[in-house]
């Protein structure tokens, strides 16, 4: 599969990313994107998790569900949390992500954004292993939704990037160490999104980024 880059097509000197971010727009067809947002959205168990904010409890604006190997021990934001097993069409996507990225995924959380509404705030993905070059595949069902990075140094140095349905990006290298992302609310009228993100569990402990 040729390796798209976005890169390419802009003015500003987007180089710094390409040691950071890999892109496939369209690693899957529209009407396989279509498929697995419908079959996701109805065969998930969702669940609206709270996160403690200065001490309050603050429900996540979105959906979450973690699946992974069933033998690992994880723990999500202090409580423990036994992922899924997987499912056919989750080790489906998982194996052509594995193919494309050449990473040996064990993990994946699902987040699904049901409107606007819904969002991720500023966060890295470091998942409780600060130092390590955390490896991290996200693929995108869905309605498109901008991806924005922006440096941990300087807030002022910052990008977007469209996620459409079926796209791809592969966050690598010093991302989570040097870059934070977030998915903003929209006041656009927005159609279901479902992200996964594949993730990599060698301590068997990984703490979900459960930004609000
Ligand atoms: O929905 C996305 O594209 C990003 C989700 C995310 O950042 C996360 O789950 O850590
Ligand atoms: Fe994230």
């Amino acid at each position: 599969m040729e390796q798209l880059s976005f890169f390419e097509h802009d003015e500003n000197d987007l180089s710094v990313l390409a040691d950071v971010l890999d892109y496939l727009p369209a690693m899957f067809t529209k009407a396989v994107g279509d498929h697995y947002l419908a079959h996701f959205i109805k065969s998930v168990p969702w669940q609206q998790r709270s996160v403690l904010m200065y001490g309050k409890e603050v429900m996540t604006p979105r959906l979450t569900a973690w699946y992974g190997d069933v033998d690992a021990d994880y723990s999500i934001s202090g409580s423990n949390a036994t992922p899924l097993p997987w499912t056919d069409e989750l080790l489906e996507i998982r194996e052509k992500v594995i193919t494309q990225s050449g990473f040996n995924f064990n993990t994946v959380l699902l987040n699904y954004y049901r409107d606007g509404n819904d969002s991720v705030s500023w966060h890295d993905d470091q998942d409780n292993i600060p130092g390590r070059n955390q490896i991290v595949a996200s693929v995108s069902f869905g309605q498109e939704r901008m991806f924005d990075i922006r440096q941990k140094k300087n807030h002022a140095v910052k990008y977007s990037i469209p996620l459409p349905n079926g796209s791809y990006l592969l966050m690598k290298g010093r991302f989570q160490d040097d870059w934070q992302h977030r998915i903003d609310k929209s006041k656009h009228q927005m159609k279901p999104r479902i992200n996964l993100t594949f993730r990599i569990s060698n301590t068997r402990i990984i703490s979900s980024n459960l930004s609000p």
